[in-house]
This record gives structure tokens, sequence and C-alpha cells, in this order.
């Protein structure tokens, strides 16, 4: 989870345990200083969870490994299945911010992969479409859409977003679909949960204004947590 989402946590379950990530080896310091990020082990109903609040994203330039890190230790720790969440822009008009969108498919748009060498994980499916009904039993009127992954850290022009949407984007962040793909090579199941926070660049003519970005996430971060304590047990 970024860390705009820490009031979805509560809604989760009790949390039993926490460490600052940087207690554990391979996780790297924080990118702005204070905001570092949190291992909780929370419990909900029959499951234990771990909750990785914070993430190092590819345009910190600390390497893919460090992105991937935080699911493979999810991974190592024994988790069967991890829920990716993210803030993003989204190409649909009607997705104002706030909006949730469950993740069918991506596009890796970074040149890059947290796989070494020959090993050749297949990616059909990736986001599950079983942890995807099961959210949408929960909430029918969830949408979905394809989340593309840009670098960073600057936002798209709105070539690039147009661009996106030719492709079949209709989400735009920086972040999920290589810790995705770490998630399948170590064979967990996968859910992407994106809560748009704002339009992407061009799709409205208002500019990009990151506050207003993160604070559209903290506003929803609520809601979302609701959504995820009602399909977590399942
Ligand atoms: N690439 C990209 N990442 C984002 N993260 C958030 I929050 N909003 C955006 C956005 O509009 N584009």
């Amino acid at each position: 989870m970024g860390s705009g989402w820490l009031p979805a946590v509560d809604a989760l379950g009790t949390t039993t345990a926490e460490v600052a990530s940087t207690d554990l080896p391979g996780f790297a310091p924080p990118a702005v200083a204070g905001h570092a990020g949190t291992i909780r082990s929370v419990r909900a109903g029959e499951l234990r969870l771990l909750v990785l609040l914070g993430r190092t994203h590819l345009y910190e330039d600390r390497g893919v490994r460090a992105v991937a890190h935080g699911v493979r230790t999810a991974a190592a720790a024994g988790c069967r299945a991890v829920v990716l969440t993210n803030g993003c822009g989204g190409l649909d008009p009607s997705w104002t911010p706030g909006t949730p969108v469950l993740i069918s498919d991506h596009l890796n748009l970074t040149a890059t992969s947290p796989i070494e060498g020959a090993s050749f994980v297949d990616l059909t499916d990736l986001y599950s479409p079983r942890l995807r009904e099961l959210c949408r039993s929960v909430d029918p009127t969830l949408a979905e859409g394809v989340y593309a992954q840009f670098r960073g850290p600057h936002y798209e022009t709105p070539a690039e977003v147009r661009m996106a949407g030719v492709l079949g984007a209709s989400l735009v962040g920086m972040s999920t679909t290589l810790e995705a793909i770490a998630a399948r090579e170590a064979q967990m199941e996968v859910l992407g949960l994106s809560l748009v926070t704002n339009l992407a660049a061009g799709i409205s003519d208002s500019p990009l204004n990151h506050e207003e970005v993160l604070e559209a996430g903290r506003a929803a971060a609520t809601r979302m947590g609701d959504l995820l304590a009602a399909v977590v047990p399942g």
C-alpha cells in the first residue's frame, strides 16, 4: 500500500505487531525523510495479513530489486496472495477523484523487469479473475481498467496519456506492474486495486496539482479500507 492508505489498514483488522521496514534487510530508506515504511501483522478473522505501508518506486533509482523487495519479503514470509494498491491517474472522465478501479491487466512501460535471467514467467490472468470477482460480489459497481506504469517521477504529457489510451490503458501510474510480475514469479495470487486520485494529464483542461492528488487519495482511503475489509476474509 502507498503510505496514504493508513486509514484503510485500521478497517482490515487488529494490528498484532509492527516493525519499521528499514529494520529488515533489503528495504531501502524512505524516499521522503520521516515517511519510513512499516510492516504490520494484522489479524483479520481467521487470516493473518502482512500490511506493507510505503513502497520503493522505480523513479527513486534504487534498482528494480528494491521495487520488488516488499512483495518478495511477503512471499518469503508465506503470503500466498497479494493486494497491490496505488493512487493513479484516470483516463475515463467519469472516474472522479476517489474512484476505486480493479486492475484487469497492465502495460509495463518501464522497459525493465524484476525477473533476472532466463525465467520466462507466464503473465496470463496475472490479475486474479477470482479475486476480481470477489471484489465485484462486494461492490458490483466497481469499474475495471488496464493500468499503464510509466517510470515517472514526472507526470505524463497529454500526448503520452493519449498514447496510453490508444494502447488500451485507462489508468496511468508509477508503480504496481513490476511488483505484480515479481508476485507472479513467486507464485502468489495477485489483486490490483487503483484509486483514481486525478484525471490524467489532458483529460481535463486543469493542470495536475500533486497536493490535490494526495488529498483525494487520503479522502478515499477509508472507503477503500471498507472494500478491502469486505474482500480480504474471502
Ligand atoms: N504516472 C502517473 N502517476 C500518477 N500517480 C498519481 I496519485 N497520479 C498519477 C498520474 O496522473 N500519472
